[in-house]
């Protein structure tokens, strides 16, 4: 026989799990139905990802929809209008629900992509000079300074892709970037050459700290978007619990909770080996490798230090940190994207364009940093790029107040989405968007005038917009620049829809594979 106190916490657990209150209070705007304590999550996953499954309800359900992932709701838009009016009005990301408590949870309020009020200001204040600058900014140019480092880095990348065209060999070229983007961001970020690149010989150890710092990455992302402890549904059904279930989980921690743990440690540890590794440095030899990237973290240290009223010390570190986690695979993802559209055989016309203006400026020469304003083809190409396959392909922010979206009321605290990868690919507001089309992004054109004002999201936009944007198109622009004086790309067979594999970024599930194609040399040309 079932008593009244065994039902009581069996209708708990199944009340939760249906969410009536969040049901009720988005009852007006439409939406998949929910199943009982996963939401839409396989729905998602059936689809082929959340973005993928947001395309899906666009279509379905119009610019606004509610989606849930396992059971949190989101209420995403689709609309370029909407989207921007997201964006400008809301500067907090969503926070989901974690089991960090204590230290860990200090460690995760410090790691900025989260960070809000006062010091959300202070910190992008500070961080601000740094990327914003340039002949466009009143600021000092100190985004000249990351050229050296960018040019030697993507050279590195061509002396590999070399060693590969001269043995015939496949190289998964998305792999191949990723290590020289780690490569740039790492040694911009702690002023430590990581050397992740073949062709350099340099210390093993440094290459050990990405490893280990990929390897961590990991261990915290799949945990913490997946939820594989045992402690997570509890977290989520009972959040009146929430306190109890922290500490509980603090003291018993199952794997899961586990690797979050470690993977944290290890981070923090590497951190504190690099920057002991650059204090060695410096004392030692004052102007080594990477000048501007040292400027970085010493101005880094001085801008965010106690006078600003930002934490000094481990804080300002794991900044450092957010900068490689954010910075890497976002660029390597845009460059390997580029490239794969590039070397379609349907995309040829626009690969000879690509290769025309490189010649155009010359075989051998490297551009300066004003000289790569000469390359307007070349930026179209990986703005199509991203605007295909753009890494981040969803955006969250948390409602600040009541807001009206697309005739919908949402309230204060509602945890909001931008459809980024759906509105990208929408003919509604692209013609054509499955074709690969750069002059969209060439101003004059038909193709342009067609492109709507503010459909274009790669970067985000508002106060949270991609810090490195313009470090990202100088660092995507000079590696294609040397890759192209050199190389073409083919194709290996199997490619002509790519698999992609989703995280916070969307990126080749199974690499690009390519092989390089030597180009003949300049005094061959004519
Ligand atoms: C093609 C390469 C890149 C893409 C597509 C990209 C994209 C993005 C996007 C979509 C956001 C979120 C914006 C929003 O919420 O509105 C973001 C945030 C951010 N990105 Fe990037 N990013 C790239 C490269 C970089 C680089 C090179 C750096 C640093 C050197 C960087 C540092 C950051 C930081 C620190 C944030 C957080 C900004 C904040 O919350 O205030 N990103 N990025």
């Amino acid at each position: 026989m079932v008593t009244d106190r065994s039902v009581s916490p069996v209708l708990q657990v199944y009340v939760y799990g249906c969410r009536p209150l969040d049901r009720w209070k988005l009852r007006h705007i439409p939406g998949p139905p929910q199943e009982w304590l996963t939401g839409n999550i396989l729905e998602h996953m059936k689809l082929g990802g959340i973005f993928k499954a947001h395309q899906f309800y666009a279509q379905k359900y119009g610019p606004v929809f509610v989606a849930r992932n396992v059971h949190t709701p989101i209420v995403m838009v689709e609309s370029p209008e909407l989207a921007r009016k997201v964006l400008l009005q809301n500067n907090y990301r969503c926070v989901f629900p974690n089991l960090l408590h204590g230290e860990d949870a200090k460690f995760e309020e410090s790691t900025y992509l989260d960070t809000r009020g006062d010091k959300l200001k202070t910190v992008r204040g500070a961080w601000q000079p740094f990327f914003f600058s340039g002949r466009r900014a009143p600021a000092p140019p100190l985004l000249e300074g990351f050229m050296g480092l960018m040019k030697e880095s993507a050279d590195l990348l061509v002396d590999s892709v070399d060693l590969h065209a001269t043995n015939g060999q496949v190289m998964d070229i998305h792999g191949m970037i990723g290590a020289m983007t780690v490569q740039v961001v790492g040694t911009t970020a702690f002023g430590v050459n990581f050397h992740t690149q073949v062709a350099d010989k340099a210390s093993e150890k440094n290459s050990d700290y990405v490893k280990r710092l990929l390897k961590a990455v990991y261990d915290i992302m799949a945990p913490k978007a997946f939820s594989f402890s045992m402690y997570t549904p509890p977290l989520i059904l009972l959040p009146f619990a929430a306190p109890l279930i922290k500490r509980l989980a603090h003291h018993f921690p199952d794997e899961g909770l586990s690797r979050v743990k470690a993977g944290r440690q290890v981070i923090i540890d590497i951190v504190k080996e690099l920057l002991a590794e650059r204090r060695q440095e410096l004392a030692i030899e004052q102007n080594r490798t990477a000048k501007g990237l040292g400027k970085l973290r010493a101005s880094f240290a001085e801008t965010t230090g106690e006078r600003r009223g930002v934490a000094p010390g481990s804080f300002v570190d794991l900044l450092a940190f957010v900068m490689v986690l954010s910075a890497y695979e976002t660029t390597a993802n845009a460059l390997a994207f580029t490239m794969y559209l590039l070397s379609k055989p349907e995309n040829a016309g626009k690969l000879a364009k690509l290769t025309a203006e490189i010649d155009a400026f010359g075989r051998e020469r490297v551009p300066s940093f004003e000289e790569l304003d000469k390359f307007p083809w070349l930026e179209a190409c990986l703005r199509e790029g991203m605007r295909i396959f753009p890494p981040v392909p969803t955006l969250t922010r948390e409602a600040e107040r009541d807001m009206d979206l697309g005739g919908y009321r949402v309230a204060k605290g509602q945890m909001l989405g931008v459809a980024v990868y759906s509105m990208h690919n929408n003919p509604a507001y692209w013609q054509e968007p499955e074709k690969y089309l750069p002059e969209r992004f060439i101003e004059g054109t038909p193709e342009c005038l067609a492109k709507p004002l503010h459909g274009y999201l790669p970067f985000g936009d508002g106060l949270r917009q991609c810090i490195g944007l313009r470090f990202a198109i100088m660092e995507a622009k000079i590696t294609m620049i040397r890759l192209y004086q050199r190389f073409t790309f083919e194709l290996e067979a199997g490619q002509d829809t790519l698999e992609l594999r989703e995280t916070i970024t969307i990126s080749a599930a199974n690499g690009v594979l390519v092989k390089a194609v030597p180009r003949p040399p300049p005094n061959n040309l004519f």
